[in-house]
């Protein structure tokens, strides 16, 4: 009997799928069990190594779920989220969700299974993202009463080629940002038109799309007199298919449960 995480990936094919199967089949502690995509994939068949632009890897793409994996990684689309989720629950399958763009439900659906399932879900897996994330709300707590006050605005620049905006990153950051600031918290998308000055306590969300770019998120703190902006940014998408991995190993012998990347690396 192996030793080896047997991973099944869901949305194989994609931009993220294929990275996670092209670093999984270098990795020896892994064996790919499943590439999986919907019925419609038009590269349902083939190998999912030399659609990941490796060498054959024997595992064809499929649209049928496997009841042996020990970990599925699904870097997919909102559409297939609750597929995906209901599969792993019925086959008992602990999940690492990387899709951005949940509804509100389906998030929720998330919660239950993660009574039957341990599931870690996260709008990064990237830990130069999570640890920034940290950073941030260090600096929120640090500035929030500066004489002057504290703006917050949230850049993100990602591929043109990228359906959900502003990107679940940026969401979360805001999010975490938002418990370390004093009172209610007013979320701006975009701003446009006669918008009257800047109020205390928005963060503000820009989203930008160019190109090729794989993701990069810029918080400005602007105070008056002086401003700090971290900035995190990926050279390609192996820091997102990299943590998804990490993240895969670290949950195959957790209890049922939600957990995030925070979970995952100890920050
Ligand atoms: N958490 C993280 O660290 C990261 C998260 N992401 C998120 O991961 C997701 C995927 O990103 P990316 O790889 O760039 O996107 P892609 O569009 O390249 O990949 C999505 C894949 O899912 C497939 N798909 C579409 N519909 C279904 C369905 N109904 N059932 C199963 N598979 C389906 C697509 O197939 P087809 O091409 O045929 O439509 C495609 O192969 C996005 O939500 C993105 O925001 C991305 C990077 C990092
Ligand atoms: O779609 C992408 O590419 C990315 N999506 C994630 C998000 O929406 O936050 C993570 C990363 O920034 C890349």
């Amino acid at each position: 009997m192996s030793n080896q995480l047997q991973l099944a990936v869901h949305g194989a094919a994609g931009r993220m799928g294929q990275r996670v199967v092209a670093l999984a089949a270098e990795d020896s502690d892994i064996e790919i069990v499943a590439a999986i995509e919907h019925s419609e994939n038009r590269l349902l068949g083939n190998d999912a190594g030399l659609i990941a632009g490796i060498s054959a890897l024997d595992i064809s793409l499929t649209d049928a779920w496997p009841n042996y994996a020990a970990v599925v990684i699904d870097f997919s689309l909102p559409v297939a989220a609750d597929g995906c989720i209901a599969n792993c629950v019925a086959a008992k399958i602990p999940l690492v969700m990387a899709t951005t763009g949940l509804t509100e439900i389906q998030k929720q659906s998330l919660e239950e299974a993660s009574k039957s399932i341990p599931i870690v879900f996260a709008p990064s897996m990237s830990m130069a993202v999570n640890l920034t994330m940290k950073l941030t709300q260090q600096i929120t707590e640090t500035l929030k009463g500066v004489p002057g006050g504290l703006d917050i605005e949230i850049l993100e620049r990602h591929h043109r080629f990228k359906a959900d905006a502003p990107s679940g990153t940026a969401i979360k950051f805001g999010e975490l940002i938002a418990e370390k600031m004093d009172g209610d918290v007013k979320h701006v998308h975009g701003r446009e038109g006669e918008t009257g000055q800047r109020t205390r306590g928005e963060i503000g969300y820009h989203a930008i799309r160019v190109g090729d770019n794989p993701g990069e998120h810029t918080i400005v703190f602007g105070m008056m007199g002086e401003r700090i902006e971290m900035n995190v940014a990926a050279s390609n998408r192996d820091c997102y298919a990299s943590g998804a991995i990490v993240a895969a190993k670290w949950l195959q012998d957790k209890p049922a449960g939600l957990y995030n990347m925070f979970d995952v690396l100890g920050l």
